[in-house]
């Protein structure tokens, strides 16, 4: 659904508009709301919202944190706010967001208390509509700074995941790794990076950890932009499991490989690294162009394509990976919204799509040849199932197993062969956490 773009309820008080911060505390409400309201992305709302406001970059950089912060402890503000209020319902979505907004500063965010007190009071104010609530949003926010403690005693990561989620996370994987999951999507995700080689060596020139699985992780939160190595296209962007299923695929230098599903192509640029011809097919032209912005500033040739898998003609190739659309629910740890946008009947319609995705590829495999499946969902649906279920139906296939060495992550491999990282799980030293990433491998054996 298209982000609105609807101007604030805000009245015309120049005294209460013009002071620091409040513009930024505007569009981190407005962001917050908006992402709910429209089931939209919030990289998707902000932007059209930073521009009006004119925000630069460091106060766009805090409206962003804080309305992502927001959006990870909706759950849990929204209940420690509710517990300090007469009623059970504010008539009014934009005064719940300032309120969820203001407190994720209190609670969670390196902003004094009066600061976040404040800017919330004078955003209730500038709004007609909410000005009579001014005196609520002052008491309510003052409490929750003022019992701290109080909340920190009561607080539990569960809070922070729907009931819809956390009933399918318990019957998939139990209580115990429910709560390390949900506290897993808590800690938040460290910007980790994919190097064409040398890797220990950009280890030690950008300052960063190199994580048992391969990948980088830098610790630092200088602007990647400007880190040595990126103009120069040394590396890339990349979480450390969205990297494992072109590990399992293993292109060999001379292979023709289908990425289908390819855009913005942090997979195309692994497999383009082997020396493998690549074949990058995606459907959003818009997405594709990012695609060959990244392999243009990498110097990776591939040939890109902008189709609908469905609608592919016959082509074979050596190995295909397809990377499915689905509901991403293994990267709240990014992208918390995505746990208040998405609902149970999306999966059901991905399900669907991902089952005619995966045949579709079946068909444009050679005989012998290898097709990775991955999703980045935690729903066994979009995993497990779906494999199982295409193997029942496809006897031409079979599974080759994942081995923990492949990877280097013990408890990533299920008992059937197939990949499963998720958020909690330990990548180095002192490391955690990784998007939850589903990956199957499977050969064509026969026609
Ligand atoms: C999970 S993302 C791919 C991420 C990408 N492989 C990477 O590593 O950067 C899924 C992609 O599937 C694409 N997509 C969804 N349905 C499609 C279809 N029927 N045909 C082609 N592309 C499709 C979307 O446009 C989206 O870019």
């Amino acid at each position: 659904m298209k982000p609105m773009h609807k101007k604030s309820n805000s009245g015309s008080d120049k005294n209460l508009k013009n002071i620091a911060g409040f513009a930024t505390r505007e569009v981190a409400a407005d962001a917050f709301l908006q992402v709910l309201k429209s089931r939209a992305t919030l990289e998707d709302v902000l932007e059209p919202l930073k521009r009006e406001a004119g925000l630069d970059d460091r106060d766009s950089a805090l409206a962003k944190a804080i309305a992502t912060t927001a959006l990870r402890r909706y759950g849990s503000l929204k209940h420690f706010i509710y517990q300090r209020l007469d009623q059970k319902h504010l008539a009014f979505a934009r005064l719940e967001a300032i309120l969820i907004t203001a407190a994720a500063q209190i609670l969670h965010m390196d902003v004094p208390d009066r600061a976040a007190v404040d800017l919330a009071v004078r955003l209730a104010r500038a709004d007609k509509t909410l000005r009579g609530f001014s005196g609520l949003t002052n008491a309510v926010l003052r409490r929750i700074a003022k019992e701290r403690n109080e909340i920190a005693e009561q607080d539990d990561p569960l809070l922070d995941v729907p009931q819809w989620l956390q009933e399918r996370w318990l019957r998939f994987y139990g209580a115990e790794k429910l709560q390390a999951i949900a506290a897993g999507h808590r800690a938040g995700a460290s910007v980790d990076i994919s190097v064409k080689s040398d890797a220990a060596g950009w280890a030690k020139r950008l300052d960063a950890s190199q994580l048992v699985t391969g990948s980088l992780r830098l610790g630092h939160k200088t602007a990647v932009t400007e880190l040595e190595g990126f103009q120069e296209g040394e590396w890339w962007i990349q979480d450390a499991a969205a990297a494992l299923p072109v590990r399992l695929l293993a292109p060999v230098q001379g292979e023709r490989i289908a990425d289908l599903c390819a855009a913005p192509g942090g997979k195309t640029a692994q497999i383009a690294a082997t020396g493998a011809e690549v074949i990058a097919i995606d459907r959003s032209a818009p997405r594709l162009k990012r695609l060959r912005e990244n392999m243009d500033r990498l110097g990776f040739q591939v040939d890109v394509r902008v189709k609908d898998i469905l609608n592919l003609e016959d082509e074979t190739f050596d190995a295909i990976l397809l990377d499915a659309p689905c509901s991403a629910t293994g990267t709240l740890r990014r992208h918390p919204e995505i746990a208040w946008t998405k609902a149970e009947d999306d999966i059901a319609k991905l399900v669907e799509l991902q089952g005619k995705l995966l045949e579709k590829s079946a068909g444009m495999l050679k005989v012998g040849g290898r097709l990775i499946y991955c999703t980045c969902s935690l729903e066994a649906e979009e995993g497990e199932n779906r494999i199982e279920a295409f193997l029942a139906a496809n006897r031409n296939f079979k599974r080759i197993p994942v081995t923990p060495e492949e990877i280097s992550l013990p408890d990533a491999v299920n008992a059937n062969g197939d990949m499963r990282t998720l958020p909690y799980m330990d990548v180095g030293e002192n490391l955690k956490g990784l998007d939850g990433f589903f990956a199957a491998r499977l050969q064509k054996v026969a026609e």
